[in-house]
């Protein structure tokens, strides 16, 4: 590891091990400044859109210093992904979790211990790390001088106020606390963290500010074309289900594309290509079979379900499926091979998926946060190539969600227990209404561009005023606010931009307005702010 010694040390060629090792041909805008201070010791706070590259922020310097670095990740399949990925690659990397057979945890431990140990990344859950023999065990390897660095996937956890807590993440203080002779470098990363968070991240896990390095990117994903589909507010005397309407107007779009994609490569080359892949992503378990069996018995589409009541078998087996590279189209059942291959998932689908070819996610109903939306939609797209988000809207969805927030956080106050237990979990509530706040003020806002609109949310112009260095070519040298008016700063890849704010604001027209359950959500948030604020 790099260290400020009388001498200086020659600093690893990156480019060499990015070849090498990762057998990648350059390194992403800013990946080589973020990995340069993962180096050099600093702690290194990291918020980068989805599929920016993060992992490889501390793999490649893990790979290129003595010791071992630790990797807290939150999910067993993301973990299992980036370690099959390493090891495919000959990377030393072991993991522990709850899957680990005793004699392979053994085994492990013995390297870690030995003075010398071979693995460079050791992935582990937050909740390992809340264990006395791991800690005990942890501090020998710090005092035998070997443990290089720990890196934090998924950091918004950390915080009460980020959609996914988890109380185990806020345990790693132990790490600043504990290993503080000489203190062991951190890096946190992240796509999705609001600025609470962000402070939170940074208290909770000591990082040390005077030295510390910050990097983003913008929290909108520049090759993602963002779109909100207004519906109409559903009457008992009308003919047509939500539902239907739903269904015909999906069906409707993605007839465009086939045609769309007809028209440019030919009608007979077209069913030759893979595939195009899509998500939908569903509030409820039973509406992601039903409609995976309705999409499924289209001609030109192929769907399948996937939520958390499947076995963990059938769930790791569509996973798989999904993130393989997709085989020569094939009909089946006297289908022609299918233009679109659909997942219609819940939430249970989303962190850390990463399959470089779906073109398009759609949210079926409003999500119920707007971190949550920024992680789904990003599962788009993730080649770099043009992809879409749709968010299908109407308020009365809108007050459904805020109906079932509030009744979450009542349900949570009458539940009782201990005191500052119980406030935590309000606390935790109130973020979950304003997070969703934040998605009704993307879905309504039609007088702003909608890439902007996600970095206003995330607060991405204070991380730029805490110094944090970005990839040089983000806004083109200037912030969007201080450009031309007239220009899109989206390059017109949001329906804001492309249909102009009376475009949208007419289609928008078309659903009726309802606000009188969402209005006292928002009373009642400003009634928990004052109490827990
Ligand atoms: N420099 C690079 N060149 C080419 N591909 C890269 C590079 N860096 C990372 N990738 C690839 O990009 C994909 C996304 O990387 P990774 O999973 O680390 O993203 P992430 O930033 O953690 O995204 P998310 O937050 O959405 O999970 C991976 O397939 C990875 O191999």
């Amino acid at each position: 590891m790099a260290s400020s010694g009388g001498l200086q040390q020659r600093k690893p060629d990156l480019e060499f091990y990015l070849h090498r090792v990762f057998r990648k041909t350059s390194f992403r805008p800013l990946q080589r400044e973020v990995i340069a201070a993962v180096v050099e010791g600093h702690d290194v706070f990291l918020q980068a859109s989805t599929s920016f590259g993060k992992s490889l922020c501390f793999q490649l310097p893990a790979v290129i210093s003595n010791g071992l670095t630790i990797v807290i990740c939150p999910l067993l399949a993301l973990m299992t992904d980036q370690v099959n990925a390493l090891q495919a690659i000959g990377v030393p990397v072991q993991t522990i979790n709850s899957s680990t057979p005793l004699e392979e945890r053994r085994l492990i431990m013995d390297d870690m211990l030995s003075g010398h140990p071979r693995t460079r990344l050791l992935y582990v859950t937050p909740e390992l790390c809340q264990t006395d023999s791991f800690r005990r065990n942890l501090s020998t390897v710090h005092r035998q001088g070997q443990l290089t660095r720990i890196a934090i996937d998924e950091a918004h956890c950390i915080s009460e106020w980020g959609h996914d807590f988890r109380p185990a993440y806020q345990e790693l203080s132990w790490f600043r606390k504990d290993l503080d002779d000489p203190p062991v470098p951190i890096t946190a990363l992240t796509a999705t963290a609001t600025p609470r968070v962000r402070s939170d991240i940074i208290t909770i896990l000591g990082l040390n500010f005077a030295k510390l390095k910050l990097f983003n990117t913008p929290s909108a994903r520049p090759n993602i074309h963002y779109e909100v589909r207004y519906l109409q507010n559903y009457d008992e005397d009308d003919d047509i289900s939500p539902e239907d309407l739903r269904v015909q107007d999906l069906l409707a779009w993605l007839k465009a594309i086939k045609r769309r994609q007809e028209a440019r490569i030919g009608a007979d080359t077209a069913p030759q290509r893979p595939p195009m892949s899509g998500i939908v992503y569903v509030g409820l378990r039973a509406t992601s079979e039903e409609l995976a069996c309705r999409l499924d018995s289209e001609e030109m589409i192929s769907a399948v379900a996937y939520h958390a009541g499947l076995t963990s078998q059938d769930r790791t087996r569509i996973q798989a499926m999904w993130t393989s590279p997709q085989p020569p189209p094939q009909s089946s059942d006297g289908k022609p091979p299918p233009t679109f291959s659909i997942i219609v998932a819940t939430n249970a689908f989303g962190m850390g998926i990463d399959n470089s070819q779906v073109r398009f996610v759609v949210h079926w109903t409003p999500p119920r946060s707007f971190e949550g939306f920024v992680q789904e939609s990003g599962r788009a797209g993730r080649d770099g190539r043009a992809a879409a988000s749709l968010v299908y809207y109407n308020t009365q969805e809108r007050d459904r969600i805020a109906d079932r927030l509030m009744r979450d956080a009542d349900n949570v106050r009458n539940r009782g227990g201990p005191k500052s237990h119980v406030a935590g979990l309000l606390k935790n509530q109130m973020a979950r209404r304003e997070s969703y706040q934040k998605v009704v003020r993307y879905c309504e806002t039609v007088t702003k561009c909608r890439h902007a609109l996600i970095k206003d949310l995330f607060g991405d112009y204070e991380l730029e005023e805490m110094g944090s260095q970005q990839p040089p070519s983000v806004y083109g040298g200037a912030r969007p606010d201080r450009l031309d008016p007239s220009a899109s700063p989206c390059d017109y890849a949001c329906d804001f931009c492309k249909e102009g704010p009376s475009g949208l604001a007419k289609r928008k027209g078309k659903m009726q307005a309802a606000d009188a359950l969402y209005g006292f959500m928002m009373d009642q948030i400003n009634d928990l702010r004052e109490d827990y604020g």
